[in-house]
């Protein structure tokens, strides 16, 4: 039987970057990456109660930001604007990414918000189409729109699917907030990385170009990343702060985060090539819930 669609809880899954090579700056101040977008099977849900009123509001308020800034109303305000549509939504968003971790939560919440409304709405955008309005809201919503592990490139919208390994994650995130944006403009950041082929990746692997910085700067992240290594090759998502490292199977991860320190928080997932967001998609499309 089809679930009402206002019941369904849809996923906006994390992310980490495999690596994050910072290869240029453009003039309108962003930088051009090349970086691996892994998605995970962890993150987000999000309820969506359409509306015929056009006012858009969070069920509940999110913990230091602002409703209006919030990316979740600033989706689907945009997609009020890209449509004409005059629906609205209140919006439930059961959190469970880190924020500002480096794990796009913020990224993927407004993607789902995009995807979900789309479809929950009947604006008829296209996925690419409605990655082009998600670029708007920030350089990491696309890949969650378009729902495939991919490279990517320019400032994260070029991307191409990848299959990855299924590897489970353990992801450990410090108790401090790193600011993408001061990272980015910081003068001693890494920005002349050579462009390099996605087949030269899969084959050499890669450096996340922020790394070294971010660990300069937070203490707490050097620390992560130091007791991390005891267990494997440890790597930095994003700009910081969470930190992960590959284990074989859910049972290695899990044991590690067994013994996490107390002072950091953690959670262990698997890598996923398609986005659990789409899966869902899939099977609403074909039950027409
Ligand atoms: C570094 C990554 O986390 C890698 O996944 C992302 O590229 C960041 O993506 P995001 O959080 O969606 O970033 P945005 O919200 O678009 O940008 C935050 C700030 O980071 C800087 N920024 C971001 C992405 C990029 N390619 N170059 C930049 O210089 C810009 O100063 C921008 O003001
Ligand atoms: N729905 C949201 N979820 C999380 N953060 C949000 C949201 N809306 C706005 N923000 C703001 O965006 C900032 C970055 O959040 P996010 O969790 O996406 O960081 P991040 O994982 O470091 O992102 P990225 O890896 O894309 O740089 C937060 O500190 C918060 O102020």
């Amino acid at each position: 039987m089809p679930v009402q669609s206002s019941l369904l809880r849809w996923p906006a899954p994390a992310k980490l970057n495999l690596c994050l090579h910072i290869t240029g700056r453009r003039p309108d101040g962003y930088h051009n990456i090349q970086t691996l977008f892994q998605l995970l099977n962890y993150g987000d849900y999000l309820v969506f109660h359409p509306t015929d009123d056009g006012l858009i509001s969070l069920a509940q308020p999110m913990l230091d930001v602002a409703d209006a800034d919030n990316l979740v109303v600033r989706a689907a305000r945009a997609l009020q604007q890209a449509t004409g549509c005059s629906k609205g939504a209140t919006i439930s968003v059961d959190k469970r990414i880190p924020m500002g971790g480096g794990l796009g939560g913020g990224s993927s919440n407004a993607a789902t918000t995009l995807v979900a409304l789309n479809y929950l709405w009947s604006t008829g955008l296209s996925l690419p189409h409605l990655a082009e309005v998600g670029l708007q809201l920030g350089a990491d919503v696309p890949v969650f729109i378009m729902g495939q592990t991919a490279w990517a490139e320019g400032v994260g919208e070029r991307l191409t699917p990848v299959q990855m390994p299924s590897h489970w994650y353990l992801v450990v995130t410090p108790n401090c907030h790193v600011s993408t944006a001061a990272i980015f403009s910081n003068k001693d950041l890494t920005r002349d990385t050579a462009d390099i082929t996605v087949a030269a990746f899969l084959e050499q692997g890669g450096q996340n170009d922020c790394q070294a910085l971010v660990a300069t700067l937070y203490p707490q992240v050097r620390q992560v990343i130091d007791w991390l290594n005891q267990f494997g090759a440890a790597q930095m998502t994003g700009t910081g702060a969470s930190v992960y490292c590959a284990f074989a199977s859910a049972e290695a991860a899990q044991a590690v985060l067994c013994i996490l320190p107390k002072r950091w928080q953690g959670f262990v997932a698997q890598a996923v090539n398609a986005s659990p967001l789409h899966n869902l998609l899939q099977k609403v499309d074909v039950t027409g819930a």
